[in-house]
């Protein structure tokens, strides 16, 4: 018997759980079905931590923040005279490394052993109802069983256009874009979303001449407002923003040469290094979907609780960006705590609390999902647009108001350039969706998901008093702007 009470015998164990996959959602799938008294079995085919901890968050978080620092305190009279450097790359690439503990998963292997887990290094396949195979390295072959659940949290992967000589460019992905230590001295950027605009600001800040190449407007799912306010922000700090172009071809004839883009406008720009950040696909095309009836490679659909929708039985989930409810790891790991404890509560034949926002249910994936990007200006968001809410069929009223309307805005930044937008559900009296676009609005954020989650009416948000004078004191200007306009 193992520490997490599984039978181990040669080459086979029975788990009541097993989990594909030790990102930060795999990892919170195992600790809730611990918590609710299930042995569990992880595997993991290469860092515990995931994309999240080593190739995506962490490190672009470590990477951007000395970036955003530098042009705060450039925004602060008296303090800018005293930075008067260049940014030292060399220092910020070590701050990363540290982040990431050097590529090193031992600390979070241990934290994964010391829930009561069993890990098993290797490619974890699904191979039928309840069983799943698990390949290491050395191409040595076991089979796990589970009693009562198979959490799939495999993840995504960066994906590619089909172009002519992508394949020759060696194009980087968020990999290389965040572990790479050599600042590529031009580089090109291909795609507006997350990854691009994030990207575009560190590399830039870290000394790259980037050109940031979007098809559509820079941020598209977000309020317009980010995404102008972003391109000005980016085009200030010296990125080459341009909108409305596409890469339709790439030519590297030497290795360590340089990259040519032919655009779609005809012209051929020269770069160094060229990072796509054109979107992701699932992490399911070697994990036997097929072995029960799903197709490999695809997204998989599941039910408030994370019960993949397909297949019968109740017993496969899939939590985290695999599901493609919203490719982020605070919603992953929220699911991942909802379908751990779903889990637990079957397994125990405890009745589930799926209604919406009952304690098995995912509801907040559909309602207050928030996100920040950590670009300059920062933007921020949780909800819906005014548009998504237009086209759910709510009659909304929007609200906006700059973010310098705030006396603690101008006070934390000179000349504080932002924005602040209210969705607002004028049949409930109810907030929909929350935009901030502007420096230092990423700790904002949280009055505004607690705001949208919790359906606090508009009437009652009055009496939340933010300090003066903070930024949160927008809230006092968003509000009397939309009692103005209701007359
Ligand atoms: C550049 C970048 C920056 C980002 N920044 C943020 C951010 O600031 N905030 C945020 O919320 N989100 C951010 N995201 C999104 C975030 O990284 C993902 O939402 C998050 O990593 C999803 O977690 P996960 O556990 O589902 O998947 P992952 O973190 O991808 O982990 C999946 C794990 O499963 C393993 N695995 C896959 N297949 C198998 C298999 N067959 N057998 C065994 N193991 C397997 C993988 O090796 C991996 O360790 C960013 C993404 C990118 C690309
Ligand atoms: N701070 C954060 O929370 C954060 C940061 C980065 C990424 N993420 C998440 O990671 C996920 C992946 O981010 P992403 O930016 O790679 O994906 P994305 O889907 O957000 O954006 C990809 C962009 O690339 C464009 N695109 C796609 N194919 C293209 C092509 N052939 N040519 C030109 N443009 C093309 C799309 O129009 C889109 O705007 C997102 O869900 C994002 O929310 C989160």
């Amino acid at each position: 018997m193992s520490e997490a009470g599984g039978d181990k015998e040669a080459g086979t164990a029975t788990y009541d759980v097993i989990v594909l996959g030790a990102g930060p959602v795999g990892q919170n799938v195992t600790d809730r079905a611990r918590a609710g008294g299930l042995s569990v079995a992880v595997v993991e085919r290469e860092l515990v931590g995931g994309e999240c901890s080593y190739w995506a968050c962490v490190p672009s978080k470590a990477l951007l923040r000395p970036v955003i620092a530098l042009a705060d305190v450039h925004r602060v009279d008296g303090a800018r005279q005293a930075v008067t450097g260049r940014i030292d790359s060399e220092r910020v690439f070590g701050r990363r490394n540290h982040y990431v503990s050097d590529w090193d998963d031992s600390g979070q292997a241990e934290a994964v052993k010391s829930m009561g887990a069993d890990l098993f290094r290797g490619q974890g396949r699904i191979d039928g109802p309840r069983r799943v195979t698990v390949t290491s390295d050395d191409g040595a072959r076991r089979t796990l069983t589970a009693r009562h659940a198979v959490a799939v949290a495999t993840g995504s992967l960066p994906s590619l256009p089909d172009l002519p000589g992508i394949q020759e460019a060696r194009p980087w992905t968020n990999r290389r874009g965040t572990d790479s230590s050599n600042v590529p001295a031009r580089l090109a950027i291909v795609g507006g979303g997350g990854v691009g605009v994030e990207m575009a600001t560190l590399w830039q800040g870290l000394g790259s001449q980037v050109t940031l190449l979007a098809r559509r407007a820079l941020l598209p799912r977000m309020e317009p407002v980010a995404g102008e306010l972003l391109e000005r922000g980016l085009t200030e700090a010296g990125v080459d923003v341009r909108i409305g172009r596409q890469v339709t071809a790439l030519r590297r004839p030497q290795p360590q040469g340089p990259v040519t883009l032919t655009l779609d406008d005809g012209s051929e720009p020269e770069v160094d290094e060229i990072l796509f950040a054109t979107g992701r696909r699932p992490a399911t095309d070697d994990i036997g979907l097929d072995t029960v009836g799903l197709t490999p490679g695809s997204w998989l659909d599941v039910d408030t609780t994370c019960l993949v929708r397909e297949v019968d039985g109740d017993w496969l989930y899939a939590c985290g960006d695999v599901n493609h409810r919203a490719l982020l790891t605070h919603q992953g790991k929220y699911q991942a705590r909802t379908a751990g404890d779903a889990i637990a509560a079957r397994a125990a034949g405890r009745p589930l609390d799926d209604a919406p926002w009952g304690d098995h249910a995912t509801t907040a994936d559909q309602h207050a999902v928030p996100q920040v990007f950590f670009t300059d200006p920062e933007a921020a968001a949780v909800g819906l647009t005014a548009a998504q809410a237009a086209r759910a069929g709510h009659r909304v009223r929007t609200v906006d108001v700059p973010l310098n309307a705030a006396q603690g805005a101008n006070l934390f930044a000179d000349g504080y350039r932002g924005h602040a937008r209210l969705v607002v559900d004028e049949d409930r009296g109810i907030l929909l969706g929350v935009t901030f676009v502007g420096p230092g609005v990423s700790e904002l954020l949280h009055s505004a998901t607690v705001a949208v989650a919790g359906e606090v009416p508009l009437k009652r948000l009055r009496h939340a008093i933010a300090c003066f004078p903070t930024v949160s004191e927008i809230w006092l200007f968003l509000l009397a702007a939309y009692q103005r306009e209701r007359g």
